[in-house]
């Protein structure tokens, strides 16, 4: 079987994304089948309607590992994990205007000043994005990598401070934390493989039915 002929694979994330993303999936012509909507389902892959192509549902990081090594071809995922990664094979064409947060450090309220710190411990899920702040300003950061619930590292003494998601900022509130730098704003990608984007042009097409969706020009080129 040539590797046109296989089903496309659509990643995406299993959480607070996809309610947001499911409209403009449809918009753009992917609609699941109904197996998708079946909460009973334990099925990680799914039918999309009046087409070959496939859903996966996955981790949000997953997204990107999955389409960055070409499993799966294209994926929505947050430019926060675009960003994490740094995939050379995965490219972001299409901003979606969802999904909108920022990636930031926080610190307890009470925190003293660390203005002439040159070393600091950090709990995130971001370790590269976190080292990459830090350096940016001659810091070293050593990054305790958490996979959520980063809010409690400072209170229990694992890092004196934390780099994670902000929306309402009610989270760090509630933790006794506040924002001090806000490192960059995020909102939802349509990521593409490279090759599967050179090589298939179905994949080419799903970019265009997605740009049109958004109100985007098709003004990137693959390699930029
Ligand atoms: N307040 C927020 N907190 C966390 N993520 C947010 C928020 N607002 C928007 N996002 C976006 O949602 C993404 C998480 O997506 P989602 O919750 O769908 O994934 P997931 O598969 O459930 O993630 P996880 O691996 O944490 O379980 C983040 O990467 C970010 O881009
Ligand atoms: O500023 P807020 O509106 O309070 O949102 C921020 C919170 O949301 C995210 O966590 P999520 O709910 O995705 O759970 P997680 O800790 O498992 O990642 C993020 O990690 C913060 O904890």
């Amino acid at each position: 079987m040539s590797a046109q002929l296989k089903p496309l694979t659509f990643a995406i994330p299993k959480g607070r994304i996809l309610d947001e993303a499911l409209p403009l999936m449809a918009r753009a012509g992917v609609v699941p089948d109904k197996e998708f909507f079946d909460k009973s389902s334990r099925a990680l892959s799914f039918a999309v309607e009046g087409s070959d192509m496939r859903l996966i549902r996955v981790r949000a990081f997953d997204v990107a590992t999955f389409v960055a090594h070409g499993a799966a071809q294209a994926g929505i995922v947050g430019s926060d994990v675009v960003d994490e990664f740094a995939y050379a094979d995965l490219y972001a064409p299409v901003d979606l205007d969802i999904g909108h947060c920022r990636l930031s450090v926080a610190e307890p309220v009470d925190a003293a000043s660390t203005a002439t710190a040159s070393h600091v411990r950090v709990a995130s899920k971001y370790p590269n994005l976190t080292r990459k702040h830090y350096e940016r300003q001659g810091i070293q950061a050593e990054v305790v990598k958490l996979n959520g619930a980063m809010e409690l590292a400072p209170m229990l003494g694992l890092a004196g401070r934390i780099v994670d998601l902000v929306s309402t900022g009610r989270t760090l509130k509630e933790n006794g934390l506040r924002e001090t730098d806000v490192i960059m704003q995020i909102s939802a990608r349509l990521i593409v493989n490279r090759a599967a984007l050179k090589t298939d042009p179905r994949v080419g097409e799903l970019v265009e039915q997605f740009r049109a969706m958004a109100g985007q020009a098709s003004v990137e080129e693959v390699g930029a």
